[in-house]
């Protein structure tokens, strides 16, 4: 189902000549992936929640298995399910990418990611590298890196603000610097100091690319 929205572009174009797709308006096979990516603590979620909303396009929420903390809520920051649900979606092969880190699993549904695109043609997802190349290698250049980061104190002095545990921001200050070379592997590259500015900024960033698409 919805095999075209996974299609390499050449490849479609072959297909073109074969079924009813010759029909449809050339752009409709150009969907776009908005991958937010970048630093932890950067503010890649509230980013991309924002975008949404800006650009009318859906931010297609992770499922996790790690432990859900006080400040956030399940389906919101993420879907967070047990382990056993985890497997048994990842069994039928639910997931279009997934990651197995320290703290959990983490994986975003292909029906979800497909359902925005069919019905928007884009579709913005938060991932860590390990997403980034695997969108890549499936969506190619459709498949739109934007890098936010901020500096190392900053971090600190937001999740402190927020009374984060302690361990996760040592964990987030000792990840930041293996986690912050990829930002030359991106086509949008944002400090986040202003969140208002950040999501101006991605917004016409990702009209430029998907204006003539939604
Ligand atoms: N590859 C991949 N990465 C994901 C996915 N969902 C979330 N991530 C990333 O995995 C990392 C999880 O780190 P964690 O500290 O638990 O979550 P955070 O506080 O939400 O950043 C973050 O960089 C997420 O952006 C996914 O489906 N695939
Ligand atoms: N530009 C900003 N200025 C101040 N605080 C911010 C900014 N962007 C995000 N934050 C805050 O930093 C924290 C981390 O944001 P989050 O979106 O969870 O980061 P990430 O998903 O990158 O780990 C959140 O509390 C968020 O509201």
């Amino acid at each position: 189902m919805w095999n075209w929205l996974r299609t390499p572009k050449a490849l479609v174009a072959e297909q073109e000549s074969v079924d009813q797709l010759a029909e449809t308006p050339a752009e409709t096979f150009d969907p776009k992936i908005v991958i937010i990516t970048g630093t932890s603590g950067a503010g890649r979620k509230r980013t991309a929640k924002e975008l949404s909303a800006a650009l009318g396009i859906p931010y297609v929420i992770p499922y996790t298995t790690r432990a859900i903390r006080s400040q956030e809520r399940d389906g919101e920051h993420y879907h967070f399910i047990s382990e056993g649900d985890f497997q048994a979606m990842a069994d039928k092969h639910a997931f279009i990418q997934s990651v197995h880190l320290e703290r959990g699993r983490y994986g975003i549904a292909e029906v979800e990611l497909v359902k925005g695109l069919e019905q928007h043609n884009a579709v913005i997802v938060v991932v860590n590298h390990e997403g980034v190349r695997a969108f890549r290698e499936k969506y190619g250049e459709d498949a739109l890196r934007i890098f936010i980061y901020v500096t190392k104190k900053d971090i600190q002095l937001r999740l402190e603000r927020e009374a984060a545990p302690f361990d996760l921001i040592d964990e987030y200050l000792g990840n930041y610097t293996e986690q912050v070379v990829y930002k030359r592997e991106s086509e949008f590259l944002i400090q986040n100091m202003d969140p208002e500015v950040t999501v101006q900024r991605i917004k016409e960033f990702v009209e430029t690319r998907i204006s003539r698409q939604i």
